[in-house]
């Protein structure tokens, strides 16, 4: 598959401030990206330099082979872009202000007619097109916008936080329409954000964005492998007897290894593999093993070590 966003060594910077540092990112055809990161963490900026509204300090970026940089109009029309808050036409009907996006892109009135009832199919909203724009809900809004962005056959659409401020149910809804309409339409889509489950739930690839740099990057699996490559194992121990007991037992054995209580069990990290000795230690010292599981995370874990700096893993799933 080709690339069809590339950054190599991208930064940018405000004066004295490093929005972006260093960023190299390749996402390729009909990928879902997730770009992952806190508030400030350089997304938007990321995305201004996409659409060639704003220009790197360094280095190069391509949106399919194309440089936004020097040639902005180019990129801007292979690129639909989805903000946080789609403005709309709020005395015109769903279906109108389509049919106005369309003529502006130079179609017919016919052609226009079609493509704003294709669209508003795709996105749901055929039952309400006659009705004013300005009485849709937030996420009625969002997905006409994004049927907006549609009109001119984008091959990548952005989106900076496209679900903010809508409500749980219509962000479900929101999302199964980006991935169905990947599917269909085979678009590459890049998607900031900073709810991780959303993320999780749609994203091909997740790149954890924090000040500017990219932290980590790659599937849930292989994140989570990353995580644990830099954090070696972790189990989960439940016994009998008291999980504080264990955990003085296992640290006064090897002081590499590190504990902590949670929910009654005890979770050790350590650095090598060893689920036989550890077991050993524990049945040898007379505790009486319930259960001992190998640890795996999600990525609300992932991203508590990520964003917050955190040293232990405390709430893995098994
Ligand atoms: N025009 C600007 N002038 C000066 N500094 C800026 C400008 N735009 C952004 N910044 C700074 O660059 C950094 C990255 O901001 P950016 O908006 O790209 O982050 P973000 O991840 O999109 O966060 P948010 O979700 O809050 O928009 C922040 O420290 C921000 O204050």
């Amino acid at each position: 598959m080709s690339n069809v966003i590339q950054l190599s060594n991208v930064v940018k910077k405000y004066k004295e401030v490093t929005a972006v540092n260093h960023l190299s990112l390749k996402i390729k055809k009909g990928e879902i990206y997730g770009l992952l990161g806190p508030n400030g963490a350089g997304k938007s900026t990321t995305i201004f330099m996409l659409l060639g509204l704003t220009e790197p300090t360094n280095g190069e970026m391509f949106v399919e082979g194309v440089s936004p940089t020097v040639k902005p109009i180019e990129v801007k029309k292979r690129v639909g872009f989805l903000p946080d808050h789609v403005g709309v036409y709020e005395d015109l009907s769903g279906k109108e202000n389509l049919t106005l996006t369309a003529r502006l892109n130079g179609f017919s009135k016919l052609e226009s007619d079609y493509k704003a009832d294709e669209l508003l199919e795709q996105v749901g909203l055929s039952h309400a097109k006659e009705k004013k724009a300005g009485k849709y809900s937030r996420g009625m809004k969002q997905r006409l916008g994004l049927a907006d962005t549609l009109i001119k056959d984008p091959s990548v659409v952005i989106m900076d936080e496209p679900t903010l401020g809508i409500d749980p149910k219509g962000i479900q809804e929101f999302l199964e329409m980006i991935q169905r309409l990947r599917d269909e339409r085979n678009i590459t889509v890049l998607l900031s954000s900073h709810h991780l489950h959303q993320v999780q739930q749609i994203c091909d690839r997740v790149g954890i964005f924090v000040h500017g740099e990219l932290l980590a990057e790659g599937d849930i699996d292989s994140l989570q492998q990353q995580l644990l490559d830099k954090n070696s194992y972790q189990y989960e121990i439940e016994t009998k007897e008291s999980a504080d007991r264990v955990a003085k037992l296992l640290t006064s054995q090897d002081n590499k290894i590190q504990t902590t209580i949670y929910d009654g069990k005890v979770h050790v990290t350590t650095k090598k593999r060893d689920e036989g000795e550890l077991s050993k230690t524990i049945i040898d010292n007379g505790f009486h093993l319930l259960s001992f599981r190998k640890m795996s995370y999600g990525l609300d874990d992932i991203y508590q070590q990520y964003f917050q700096g955190g040293d232990t893993l405390g709430s893995g799933k098994i």
